[in-house]
């Protein structure tokens, strides 16, 4: 299974996100988001992929299933490596995710990983009780909807590293965990609630940490993002 550091390209717009990217001379694995898609469109993948970056995609679809299918055919069009859903879609709108992936890849190419958000890492078991009204722990919320997702036919899930294991043990290696909210233990939380250094999702398991403002706030991105990708893949 791929392991890898995927970077938050959480800018505001091209010129941001250019100046970053040309600080690096390796090939990266990075993530473009609602801010910058919605900024900069389908222009900022073609850039990415002319630099030769692996690209997720994350959009987090989350409507009815035909409006997802129609809408991950053309988002299978850019080229792009992993793309993803809300889980709390339900069943249909995520096997309507994949058909539309698989709809919209070109004949002969690989289609988009494509993985479905369980509970975003901003929330507690609190609020999810709460605010969302769903009685369940955290982790048995997670582990029910990382099942529909593997039902449905997805690759995988996005969830805290604190669950990784659980998944991996109940659902399998080879189904993907893609795991934001990871900090150095330095570092501020921001807005992150279930947070986890590299050097523990490493210990735990995950396929992919997501890395954002650890990496794109510091004073020097370059070291602190090789320094994070040895702490995990070292
Ligand atoms: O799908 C995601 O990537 C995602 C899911 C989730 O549960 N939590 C989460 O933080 N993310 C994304 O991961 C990135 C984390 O950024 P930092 O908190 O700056 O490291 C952001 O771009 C979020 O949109």
């Amino acid at each position: 299974m791929e392991k890898a550091v995927i970077i938050a390209l959480d800018f505001k717009d091209f010129e941001e996100t250019r100046q970053f990217i040309e600080q690096f001379d390796e090939s990266l694995y990075v993530k473009v988001g609602m801010e910058l898609f919605y900024a900069e469109g389908p222009q900022i993948i073609k850039y990415l992929k002319e630099k030769n970056h692996k690209i997720f995609l994350d959009l987090k679809l989350h409507d009815i299933p035909n409006t997802v299918k129609s809408a991950m055919k053309n988002l299978a069009k850019l080229g792009v490596d992993m793309v993803n859903v809300h889980a709390a879609g339900t069943l249909p709108m995520m096997k309507a995710a994949v058909e539309g992936l698989n709809e919209g890849t070109a004949p002969g190419a690989k289609r988009p990983l494509c993985i479905a958000v369980t509970q975003l890492t901003s929330t507690t078991e609190e609020v999810m009780q709460q605010q969302i009204l769903i009685s369940e722990t955290l982790p048995n919320t997670v582990l029910k909807y990382a099942q529909l997702t593997k039902e449905a036919g997805l690759d995988g899930i996005v969830c805290s590293a604190l669950e990784t294991k659980e998944i991996h043990d109940k659902l399998g290696e080879d189904f993907i965990t893609c795991t934001p909210g990871i900090r150095q233990a330095s570092d501020s939380l921001d807005d992150q609630k279930r947070v986890v250094t590299p050097t523990k999702a490493k210990e735990l398991g995950s396929n992919y940490i997501v890395v954002g403002r650890s990496i794109t706030k510091s004073v020097h991105p370059v070291a602190t993002y090789r320094q994070i990708k040895e702490e995990f893949l070292g």
